[in-house]
């Protein structure tokens, strides 16, 4: 048995969860993956009903799942809880050790148009954000007064360590590219970012490295994607740039993320947020988190299952069945059945395909 947490949070979160949740049970069904699937409070709706963003019952069974799906927390009903429901999110990104968060993005050929940038441009486009998750600002020692405010933002060599290993070991196994954004030129944590992935580097000499400075970054991001490959960055750099990033494809409602770290679990959560203004209206766009569940199939072991749920992602993109961030009509629940029919024409394909070179296999016998 595969036990996936399910944290459906606020705003749209339980909204797109529940199409991911629906892909993954009729794979699950179809194929005898042995999915279990159980929801618990958090965010927003776990104050409401527990007083606090990240309740201990919740905790315990994500640090007992073999995957966690998150949907998004926050919104302006929490804006003057006392815990925020976004503390609950970095408390579960800190509990479970969560310090490499992958974000990619890549534009389907043919789909080119879905961007708000130039075709010519975005074609081709894929990128990888390996985003710190549980260091620098987000996470510092904070003050505040009615006159002076501040965010300790720090790094250790460990912390960087540790996430740079991930990123270099996706970009050998993606084009072999790597680059280090930071703003070494005024922040001190950042030539401690260079000077350490310098010296990790050597250990991977096919890979090829540069260092861009995050502004730079911002704007090459969307004026020559194709120059990227692997992203790695600090926290939140990484925040703000994987939201730019959303633009290449052409939504922020298409891009998925994994979270892994030191513990065995592993968290996938689209990377919008709880989108309140469209909350409740089955208007959202579910490709991220059923993207996101797609990595959490790659996570326990079933990689055929996560190609064939991408590729039906894709056929039903390309099919033009695209929901109103991307200027179509499909509800976010059309979309997710849209998706899950493409699963069932794949699954038939590959039954027929088996069955016949079964038959070749008992011809030739
Ligand atoms: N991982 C998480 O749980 C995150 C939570 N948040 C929280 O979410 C709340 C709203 O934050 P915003 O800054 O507005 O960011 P947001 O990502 O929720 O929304 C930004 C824009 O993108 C649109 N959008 C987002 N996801 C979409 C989807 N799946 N389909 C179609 N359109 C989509 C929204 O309608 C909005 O126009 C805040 O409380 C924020 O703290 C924000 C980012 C991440
Ligand atoms: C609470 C925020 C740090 C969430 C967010 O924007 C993100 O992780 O992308
Ligand atoms: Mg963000």
């Amino acid at each position: 048995m595969t036990r996936i947490v399910l944290l459906p949070g606020d705003g749209i979160g339980p909204e797109v969860t529940e199409q991911a949740r629906l892909c993954l049970a009729y794979l699950s069904e179809r194929r005898e993956l042995n999915l279990s699937f159980e929801t618990h409070d958090f965010g927003g709706a776990a104050i409401d009903r527990h007083g606090e963003p990240l309740p201990e019952a919740t905790l315990a069974a994500c640090r007992a799942a073999d995957g966690i799906l998150l949907g998004a927390v926050g919104g302006p009903d929490w804006d003057d809880a006392p815990a925020r429901p976004e503390a609950g999110l970095l408390g579960l990104r800190a509990a479970l050790g969560l310090f490499a968060n992958l974000r990619p993005a890549r534009v389907i050929a043919g789909l080119e148009h879905l961007s708000p940038i130039r075709g010519d441009l975005v074609r081709g486009a894929d990128i990888l954000i390996v985003r710190e998750l549980t260091g620098g600002a987000y996470f510092g020692t904070k003050t505040i007064d009615a006159e002076r405010a501040s965010d300790e933002f720090a790094y250790t060599r460990e912390e960087i360590e540790r996430v740079a290993h991930v990123a270099f070991a996706a970009a050998r196994r993606r084009a072999n590219r790597l680059t280090l954004v930071d703003k070494a030129n005024v922040l001190a944590t950042s030539r401690l970012w260079r000077q350490v992935v310098g010296e990790i580097a050597l250990g991977y000499p096919e890979v090829a490295v540069e260092y861009v400075y995050v502004d730079a970054a911002a704007m090459a991001l969307i004026t020559n994607p194709r120059r990227f490959d692997v992203i790695l960055t600090e926290n939140m750099f990484g925040d703000i740039l994987s939201d730019e990033l959303a633009v290449i494809p052409g939504s922020i409602g298409l891009l998925a993320s994994a979270s892994t770290g030191t513990e065995r679990a592993a968290l996938f959560e689209p990377i919008h947020g709880s989108a309140p203004e469209i909350a409740g209206m089955d208007v959202a766009n579910p490709a991220g988190a059923i993207a996101s569940a797609a990595m959490l199939l790659d996570h326990v072991g079933q990689s055929e299952m996560a190609f064939l749920l991408r590729g039906a992602l894709d056929d039903v993109l390309s099919s033009g069945t695209l929901t109103a961030d991307l200027g179509g009509g499909a509800s976010c629940s059309e979309f997710g059945e849209a998706v899950r029919t493409r699963i069932d024409a794949r699954l038939c394909r590959v039954d027929a395909v088996r069955s016949l070179v079964g038959v070749n296999r008992g011809m030739t016998a």
